[in-house]
């Protein structure tokens, strides 16, 4: 009797399941027709869908292999606004040109995009939400931060001596390293001896935090972008790469506590006692500041993990650039020597003032930059120093129109439409005498002539030079990324001779899209100074 019901039920329970489970595919495919309509906007050409790439998914994969050259391209034959799908979703690229007309127009803002491209509203990716919700990161770092470089750059200097007697020992011997991940390390370290205070800056279990939550962040924002929009809402739930890092907010939250909980105790006992807190020099205590009557409501911990995913990866990309252009072009490691050691001598505490005298590394380490740009979201090298061919575009100007947006030329921004700039500009000959030449004094050389002292440094933006943006926007951590990056290079050319291994030449660059980044396995080699 048992097994004439089972064999009854057993076909019926296959159809059931046969049934839901064709329910359950139409549903899905009906929601990614659905999500497909993440629609493009009107009146502006659309540039990747052909007969192989219709669906926003190809077109997303497609962007993945092929971003650079669908911008270059497109801007090569019509230097016209255009859009595409990027893996963002549609997205608006507009030609150098309209940077002046872009920059400072607050309907289309840049906090905005962070909400947009990453997430923020959801758990794990807390590391945006301080920049896109409110000014108080901003102003943070806009104002403490830099108001505070003088005193930064002192602690930089005794922080970095320590940082390579541990990381790379003298000797005679040709040592190689993965000169991306020692970058990364170094600029971790220099960052939290900043950003944290003691204990936590030196606490390894927090640095390595700091590195991995923005390789993680990106990858999970990434991850989730590919995935349809409708979905997005549960499925940020289960990926493994979110929970990764809502894990990670939760280690940064354990880690900070007794610290946020000690300051909440010392304001307390001043308010108290009628006196002013005292205030530290560091991050916790600029963002205190900038919140006002709010501080005590502040997220701290969102703050911390903002100031690592804006600072580390930028600032460390850009400076294995600068090294590599070094080993690359050695003609001109006896030149900043020279100018180091005419400034400072091994054992000192370098000044802000000692580095502003360091005109032809910062000439250097902006034409290395003009090369090799980075940004925030979208990287990617106008040329490829390893092919030395040029790639394409980078987009480091990214808005998201609050309201719709009427340009000089009629083009139509539609409200919440994103939209990019890149930087032609860095490698066009309207602005650079043979664009494509590595020329260390170039910006030396124009700062010699009357008028031009400031308007060519490293930390000076402009519509031609958009690496750290340019207008309102632009990035106010440049002067500390600038900073930093002058002082690791002053103790490595002093103590150190570097090469790339023999036989290997220059590290290659990874694209993905519209990013472009060193090789984390590139190698190079130092051994003690000899001359
Ligand atoms: C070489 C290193 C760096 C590069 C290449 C870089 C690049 C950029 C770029 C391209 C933007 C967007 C500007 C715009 O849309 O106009 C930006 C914004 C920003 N950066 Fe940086 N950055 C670097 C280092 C830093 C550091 C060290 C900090 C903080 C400590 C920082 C904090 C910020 C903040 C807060 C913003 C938002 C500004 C605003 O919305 O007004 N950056 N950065």
């Amino acid at each position: 009797m048992a097994t004439l019901i089972s064999d009854l039920v057993e076909p019926l329970g296959q159809a059931r399941g046969f049934v839901l489970a064709t329910v359950i595919l139409l549903t899905v495919f009906k929601i990614y027709r659905y999500s497909n309509s993440d629609s493009v906007y009107p009146d502006l050409p659309f540039v990747g869908r052909d007969e192989q790439t219709k669906t926003t998914w190809q077109l997303k994969l497609r962007w993945v292999k092929e971003a650079k050259h669908l911008i270059y391209d497109t801007l090569s034959k019509q230097n016209k606004p255009f859009q595409l799908m990027a893996s963002t979703g549609p997205l608006i690229i507009l030609p150098a040109h309209f940077m002046e007309e872009v920059r400072n127009d607050d309907r289309m803002t840049f906090a905005a995009s962070l909400k947009k491209d990453f997430f923020s509203a959801y758990p794990g990716f807390e590391g945006f939400r301080p920049a896109a919700e409110d000014h108080v990161f901003t102003s943070s770092v806009r104002i403490g931060l830099t108001q505070s470089i003088g005193k930064v750059t002192e602690l930089l200097s005794q922080e970095m001596a320590g940082i390579l007697r541990v990381m790379w020992p003298v000797t005679d011997e040709w040592i190689s390293t993965e000169f991306n991940q020692d970058a990364l390390n170094i600029i971790a370290r220099l960052s939290a001896r900043v950003f944290q205070p003691e204990p936590l800056c030196h606490n390894q279990e927090w640095l390595d935090l700091t590195v991995r939550y923005t390789v993680d962040f990106f990858t999970a924002a990434f991850v989730l972008r590919m995935w349809p929009k409708v979905l997005r809402p549960l499925i940020h739930w289960f990926l493994p790469q979110t929970r990764r890092i809502r894990n990670q907010v939760a280690i940064a939250t354990r880690l900070m506590e007794p610290e946020l909980a000690r300051r909440r105790k010392a304001r307390k006992e001043a308010i108290i006692s009628g006196k002013e807190p005292r205030s530290a020099v560091d991050a916790l205590t600029w963002m205190a500041t900038a919140a006002k009557e709010k501080a005590d409501e502040y997220n701290y911990v969102w703050g911390q993990l903002n100031y690592s995913l804006g600072a580390i990866h930028t600032t460390s990309m850009t400076f294995v650039y600068v090294l590599y252009d070094l080993i690359e072009h050695p003609e001109y490691i006896p030149l900043i020597r020279e100018e180091i050691a005419a400034v400072w001598k091994p054992g000192d505490i370098l000044t802000k003032n000692t580095l502003y005298n360091l005109k032809i590394m910062d000439s250097f380490m902006k034409e290395s930059q003009r090369l090799n740009p980075v940004t925030l979201s979208k990287m990617v090298s106008p040329i490829c120093p390893h092919s030395g061919k040029l790639n394409s575009e980078l987009v480091p100007l990214n808005r998201v129109a609050q309201q719709t947006v009427h340009l000089s030329d009629g083009t139509v921004i539609p409200k919440g439409a994103g939209l990019a700039i890149p930087v032609t500009a860095l490698t066009d000959e309207k602005y650079h005498q043979d664009p494509l030449k590595f020329d260390g004094h170039r910006f030396y050389n124009l700062r010699q002539q009357p008028g031009n002292e400031t308007k060519y440094q490293f930390v000076t933006t402009s519509n031609e030079h958009i690496s750290f943006g340019h207008g309102k926007h632009a990035c106010p951590g440049r002067f500390f990324a600038s900073n930093e990056i002058k002082i690791a290079l002053v103790q490595i050319l002093t103590t150190y001779d570097l090469r790339f291994p023999p036989g290997k030449g220059r590290p290659r660059c990874l694209e993905n899209g519209a990013s472009l980044v060193p090789d984390p396995r590139g190698l190079i080699q130092y051994r003690r100074r000899q001359a």
